[in-house]
């Protein structure tokens, strides 16, 4: 049989990062919010309901705090590649969808953003 590919998601991680090619906005940080779902098989964890074999959402939030804190990319499009990869390259997930919103409060309300899938093809 196929290994199961389960989704762990985690919505709506607002991180405060410089991002942006206005000179304002090389000025001071804005939130950005995150929406992520990650392939990966829950059956170990859920067999032995041991959350050392389950991808940890905590994990991978404080992981997402870290890089995109610290991170000064002028294009979302650069912010969304290089979070997917951190993700791929350090926890056992397959695939991913990675929602990237910039709310841009200023700008009468209107929300932009990427999303972008990486990782194996679905079966
Ligand atoms: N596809 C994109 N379009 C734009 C981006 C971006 O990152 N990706 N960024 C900007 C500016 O930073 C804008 O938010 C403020 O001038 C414009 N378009």
């Amino acid at each position: 049989m196929n290994t199961p590919m389960d989704t762990v998601f985690i919505r709506g991680l607002e991180i405060p990062t410089l991002i942006g090619v206005a000179e304002w906005e090389r000025q001071v940080e804005q939130l950005v919010v995150i929406n992520l779902e990650l392939a990966t098989d829950i059956t170990p964890a859920a067999a032995g309901d041991d959350l050392r074999e389950a991808l940890d959402y905590s994990v991978v939030s404080k992981r997402l705090r870290e890089f995109i804190g610290a991170s000064t990319f002028q294009l979302i499009e650069t912010l969304a590649e290089r979070t997917a990869q951190v993700i791929l390259d350090e926890f056992p997930v397959r695939r991913l969808r990675l929602e990237l919103v910039k709310p841009r409060p200023n700008s009468g309300g209107h929300t932009v953003g990427i999303i972008i899938e990486r990782g194996a093809a679905a079966e």
